[in-house]
Formats: C-alpha cells, structure tokens, sequence
C-alpha cells in the first residue's frame, strides 16, 4: 500500500542519496539516512582523502567519490554538507553530472548566501531546497557523527517558491531523520539565526580569547578554574574555525545587526551596574532564568552538565 508521498511503507524514500562533505552533519545524515531506511543507495563524497578513508572504514557509504560530478550522476537526492563557503564551489563542479529532477539540499547554517551561491549553477530541471539542521556539536568529521543527532531539533526549510512537491519530500527526509520541520524565507533565517547561533558563538570566541590573553590570568589558570560559566563558553568556542569564519562572513548584515542591539543591551547592564540599580538587573536575570526554565525541563537537568550533545546512539 503506498503512503502519503506514493511509495510502497517498505521503499527508502529517496533511491540515489548523494552526501558531499561527510563531516560531523554529513555522517550523521549518512548514518540516519541507514538506520531510517530513507535511501537505497548512500553515496558519499569528500575532497579530503583522509574523509574518504574513514568514510570507508566506518562504513557510512555504499559508494565513496572524490569529484562532485562523478557522485551525483543518477542521483535523486544530493545534499551540500560542506563549509557556507565552498556551496557555490561544490555546486559548480557537480552541475555536469545532476539528473533532471533530482532534488538538491544543504545543511548550510545561513541561507540566503548559500542560495545566492547555489542556485546560479543549477540547471532549470533540478529543484532547489535549502535546509538547516538547528543541530550540532562542537565536534568535526566523520567520526564526531550520530545517527540521533537530529532527533527532536528543528530542522528549517527555505524553498525559492514556498512549499511544493519537492519540499513536500525534503520534509519528509528530515522528518524520517527524527526533526521538526519549519519553513520560512531564507532572509527571515538569517536573522533569527544570528541572534540563537550566531552571535553567541561570537560571544564565546570571544570571552575565551579575551579571558586566554589577559596577563594576570594564565592559560593554566584559564584551565584550572574553568569548572564554572566559562568552560560553557570554553565548548562553543572550540566549534569549528572554518565553518564559522564561513557563518560570519556570509551572514554579515544580520549579524552586525544584532551585535548592535546586543552592544547596546550590555551597554545598560554596564550602566546598571556602575549605578548600583539592583532592579534593572534582577528583574533581568529573573526574565532570561524564566526563559531558560521553558527551554530546559529542570527536572532533566543533572548535577554534571551535559557539554555538548552526547553521541547516545539510540534508536
Ligand atoms: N557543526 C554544526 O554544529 C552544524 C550544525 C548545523 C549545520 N551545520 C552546517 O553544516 C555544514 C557542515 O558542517 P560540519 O560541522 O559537518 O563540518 P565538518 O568540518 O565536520 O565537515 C565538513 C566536510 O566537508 C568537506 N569539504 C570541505 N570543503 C569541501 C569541498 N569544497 N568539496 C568537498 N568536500 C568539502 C570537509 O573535508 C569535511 O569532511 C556547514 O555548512 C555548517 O554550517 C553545522
Ligand atoms: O550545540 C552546538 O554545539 C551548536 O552550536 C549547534 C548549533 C547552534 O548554534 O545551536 C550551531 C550551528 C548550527 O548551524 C546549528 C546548531
């Protein structure tokens, strides 16, 4: 009997699924994509030969290539799950081998850049879904990757022309892949984004750079009494250099916009605090421990915080 999307309940969703970049988000997807029977065929591709290797050795991929237009030949589905940055580049050099009507996607944390990158060198017969996983760790590569990663999160679609059938499929992946799915424009992402992911990884590049070169505070220091609200900090900013490089320079704007609000914000803090104004800053620490408590059943919370999402590689 076919389900919703026209396919009998045991065939995978997809027949051809080409993964390029089988780092941390690629393998992941690799690995659900397996265990929710959402392809027949995973196919896997990485510049990197190291990748491959691994790729190889844990064995996330039926077929393993080096070129983008090689991968994505016969393929239904392929997903971009490299850098912001290399998007446009990778979409370049796959266009040659995409099929007519193959449906491409990525997992890029900002989207209206990597629309303007991609879609130029999609041919008229692909369809185009940008996504983006709002899951993640400070971990990289093949190896940081777990099927669960995606269960529970929110993952955000930004199709060019609103919901269609191919967004209709793309849905029904990340849902097979255990997320919620939210569609909005790519412009509305980027803003949003910027204020839940971007500017605090910002923020904590930061504190731990300025914290790591005060003279008085040595490195050992930083180290030893990194128990408390710094080693939060020391967790995000050990998130990966070129994916965030890539993240700040293509959604500059956004981010620039909310680092304003956010300088003027710290600013009435300073403020509050040279005055002695007691009740500025405790009704603002009672508004954001609110705000945590909706976010964070307390009851789940342990005495050992979890940093970093663990690889619990449960169904
Ligand atoms: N890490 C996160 O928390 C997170 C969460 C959501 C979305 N994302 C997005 O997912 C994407 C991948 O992030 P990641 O954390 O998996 O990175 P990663 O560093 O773990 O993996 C990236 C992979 O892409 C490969 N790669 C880089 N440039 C390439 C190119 N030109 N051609 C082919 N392969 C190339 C690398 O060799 C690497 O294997 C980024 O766009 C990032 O913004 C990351
Ligand atoms: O949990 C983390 O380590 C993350 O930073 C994940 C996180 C986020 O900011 O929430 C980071 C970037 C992504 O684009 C999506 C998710």
């Amino acid at each position: 009997m076919p389900d919703g999307l026209g396919r009998g309940l045991d065939a995978p969703l997809f027949e051809r699924v080409v993964i390029i970049g089988v780092g941390l988000i690629g393998s992941s997807l690799a690995r659900v994509a397996r265990r929710k029977n959402l392809a027949r065929t995973i196919v896997a591709c990485d510049r990197s030969a190291a990748v491959r290797e691994r790729v190889v050795a844990l064995g996330l991929a039926d077929e393993t290539y080096e070129a983008p237009a090689e991968a994505v030949r016969g393929a239904d589905f392929v997903i971009l799950c490299v850098p912001v940055g290399a998007c446009g580049g990778v979409a370049e050099q796959m266009k040659e081998g995409l099929a007519p009507g193959v449906i491409v996607s990525d997992v890029g944390s900002v989207k209206q850049s990597v629309v303007n990158q991609v879609a130029p060198h999609l041919p008229e017969n692909a369809l185009f879904v940008p996504a983006h996983p709002v899951a993640g760790t400070e971990n990289s590569g093949p190896d940081a990757g777990f099927a669960t990663l995606f269960k529970g999160r929110w993952c955000i679609l930004t199709p060019p022309g609103g919901s269609d059938a191919a967004t209709d499929r793309v849905r029904a992946f990340w849902e097979g892949a255990g997320s919620n799915v939210e569609v909005m424009t790519p412009a509305h992402h980027d803003l949003v984004l910027a204020i839940t992911s971007h500017v605090p990884h910002l923020i904590a590049y930061n504190i731990v750079g300025t914290a790591a070169d005060l003279e008085e505070v040595t490195q050992s220091e930083v180290i030893k009494f990194s128990a408390g609200g710094f080693r939060d900090f020391t967790r995000i900013a050990a998130s990966d250099p070129t994916m965030w490089r890539d993240v700040f320079l293509n959604n500059k704007d956004a981010v620039l916009e909310m680092l304003g609000r956010f300088s003027e914000d710290l600013t009435a803090l300073q403020r509050a605090i040279r005055w002695g104004d007691g009740d500025a800053l405790f009704n603002l620490f009672t508004r954001t421990r609110a705000i945590r408590r909706s976010i964070i059943d307390v009851g789940q919370e342990t005495a050992e915080p979890d940093f970093g999402r663990r690889k619990v590689d449960e169904a």
